[in-house]
């Protein structure tokens, strides 16, 4: 058995005049939980596009669980994944059915593909297990898909964004499965939230088209991120004074730097009427103030 679950070397995706993975050299070892963090656009749905053999690099090699990804029915075999979408002509099936058939096409006999879905929806605390996917929220169906997902005995999981849409409970809640999980398989998982990698993941690599950082959570959190991990978003211009400012698309971002002075801030927003809301820093923060760019 290999010892990496994942090893490129010179990996390489241009897309026309594109150049979305510049030339990756990096390996994962097994039985841990990576993160793959980076901006948008940065190439993570194209890297685990790649390494889960539906799309080919322009150059480099990769290995995914010892096998090179011209061998594709081998390293299928022995992963699963969870893509950013999902396909709706499968919603007018409930959470266990949809469970149960993913498990029977994935080889399980008809006993075995029950007991292990009925398994899944307990463990993810699906109380909705007899609605139609098509009847539930948008986090409902995110979290039956990851259940799904999880419920076939894989040597390697790729997640893409797993905790999109989850709220907070169901998040912590797939946290530790994901960790007992971990204790005999490999998890490869992007996700855009900072505290999410850092209590979850063993080892993080930070992505923007090249490999910008591979580490543990901490090192990546003390080289880059401030200690305070608020910001504002305002959904209208208005004059902050000398708060650290961004513009990203319509909302425009405000960085105070302590609770003393998100206080201030708030304050004086309320008291003009300008609309804003307070949120944890992303890793879009840091690509955005320039942190994570050198
Ligand atoms: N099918 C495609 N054709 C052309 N360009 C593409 C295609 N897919 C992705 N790209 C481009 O390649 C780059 C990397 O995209 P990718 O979707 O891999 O990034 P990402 O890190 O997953 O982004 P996000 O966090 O927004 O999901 C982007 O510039 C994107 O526009």
């Amino acid at each position: 058995m290999a010892n990496h679950a994942i090893k490129t070397h010179r990996l390489t995706k241009r897309y026309g005049a594109t150049l979305a993975l510049d030339s990756l050299s990096f390996s994962v070892g097994r039985n841990r939980i990576i993160g793959l963090i980076g901006p948008n656009g940065a190439g993570k749905t194209t890297l685990i596009k790649i390494l889960t053999t539906q799309l080919k690099p322009t150059s480099g090699e990769a290995y995914v669980l010892g096998y090179e990804l011209e061998k594709s029915i081998e390293i299928r075999k022995r992963i699963s994944l969870l893509p950013q979408e999902v396909k709706a002509h499968f919603y007018t099936l409930t959470p266990f059915e949809y469970i149960y058939h993913y498990l029977r096409m994935r080889g399980l006999k008809r006993g075995e593909a029950k007991e292990k879905a009925r398994e899944a929806v307990r463990e993810f605390n699906i109380n909705y297990a007899d609605k139609l996917m098509v009847e539930l929220s948008g986090g409902m169906v995110r979290k039956a898909l990851v259940a799904m997902i999880l419920s076939f005995n894989a040597e390697l999981y790729f997640l893409d964004e797993p905790t999109v849409g989850l709220d907070p409970s169901a998040r912590f809640e797939l946290w530790q499965i994901l960790r007992e999980k971990a204790k005999s398989s490999t998890i490869f998982l992007t996700s855009h939230y900072i505290d999410e990698v850092s209590k979850v993941c063993d080892e993080v690599i930070l992505l923007n088209k090249q490999i910008l950082l591979q580490g543990k959570p901490e090192e990546i959190v003390k080289h880059y991120l401030p200690r305070f991990r608020k910001k504002v978003v305002l959904f209208e211009y208005a004059d902050v004074g000398e708060y650290a400012v961004k513009k990203a698309g319509k909302y425009i971002f405000v960085y105070p730097q302590n609770e003393s002075e998100l206080e201030e801030l708030t304050k004086s927003l309320i008291s003009r009427g300008v609309p804003f809301k307070i949120e944890e820093l992303t890793i879009e923060d840091l690509f955005l103030l320039g942190w994570a760019n050198d």
